[in-house]
């Protein structure tokens, strides 16, 4: 175990069968291999890709190339670790009936919904099951042995059966990654922390939804707050310290 570890915050040793010591702030995070999993937030055409949802709504999508790169290594090595890779897939059924009506703050503030009112050629397209715009991006596509958890709302752990999905693999540190870290990474940030799952992000494999600004605050935010904040080269060389799965 490297000397570093005594400094470490996360689960207490004796709750770990093994453990390594990932390079975080604000302090270095303990991490049991074995209780990990790697989270994959809404990798999906709408977040990431040109012409999807969150472009078409008027957000800044420059940086998503560079962060749809960094969460495929950062899959590849939670894969090679026997880590479980998750992804989160978010939207409704094609007849948007999950999304609510207006009796559902969703309705109010959901920008796809809201782009979808104000240019109705669009109605169907946005987040809608079966659709490319609700698809995961082809350069993520699931691998056998991952699981994909679809969720209606910017928290996975509502209206979804994560946290059993989770429990059931006795997981309790969560890495989290993907689009937009000021949203549906955050919001799922703050429920796993009152959740009791220790959680990290991998600043260089999220992208915000919004100005620079919101990148930082969310990132502030869980550092100071909900967890800790990494990144993938660091996971990477802490996970590949174990032996092959
Ligand atoms: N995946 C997300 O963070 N989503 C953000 C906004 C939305 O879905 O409207």
């Amino acid at each position: 175990m490297p000397a570093s570890s005594a400094a470490a915050a996360g689960l207490p040793e004796q709750d770990a069968a093994a453990s390594i010591v990932l390079p975080a702030r604000p302090e270095p995070l303990r991490l049991d291999p074995e209780r990990t999993a790697l989270i994959v937030v809404d990798m999906q055409n709408a977040y990431a890709s040109a012409g999807g949802y969150i472009d078409l709504a008027g957000f800044d999508i420059t940086g998503t190339p560079a962060v749809i790169r960094q969460v495929a290594l950062a899959a590849e090595a939670a894969r090679s670790a026997g880590i479980p890779v998750i992804f989160l897939q978010n939207g409704w059924d094609a007849a948007y009936r999950e999304a609510g009506g207006p009796g559902s703050p969703n309705w109010h503030k959901s920008n796809a919904l809201k782009t979808m009112r104000r240019r109705p050629e669009l109605d169907g397209k946005l987040l809608a099951k079966g659709g490319w715009d609700y698809a995961i991006v082809d350069a993520l596509t699931p691998q056998p042995g991952d699981i994909v958890v679809p969720k209606p709302r910017y928290s996975v752990f509502f209206n979804t059966n994560i946290d059993s999905l989770l429990r059931a693999r006795g997981i309790r540190n969560l890495v989290f990654t993907g689009i937009a870290t000021n949203v549906c990474v955050e919001s799922s940030l703050r429920d796993a922390f009152h959740l009791e799952y220790f959680s990290v992000v991998l600043e260089d494999a999220t992208h915000a939804a919004g100005p620079d600004f919101a990148q930082k605050a969310a990132l502030y935010n869980i550092e100071t707050f909900f967890g800790w904040v990494s990144t993938v080269a660091d996971f990477a060389g802490a996970v590949g310290q174990q032996p092959p799965a």
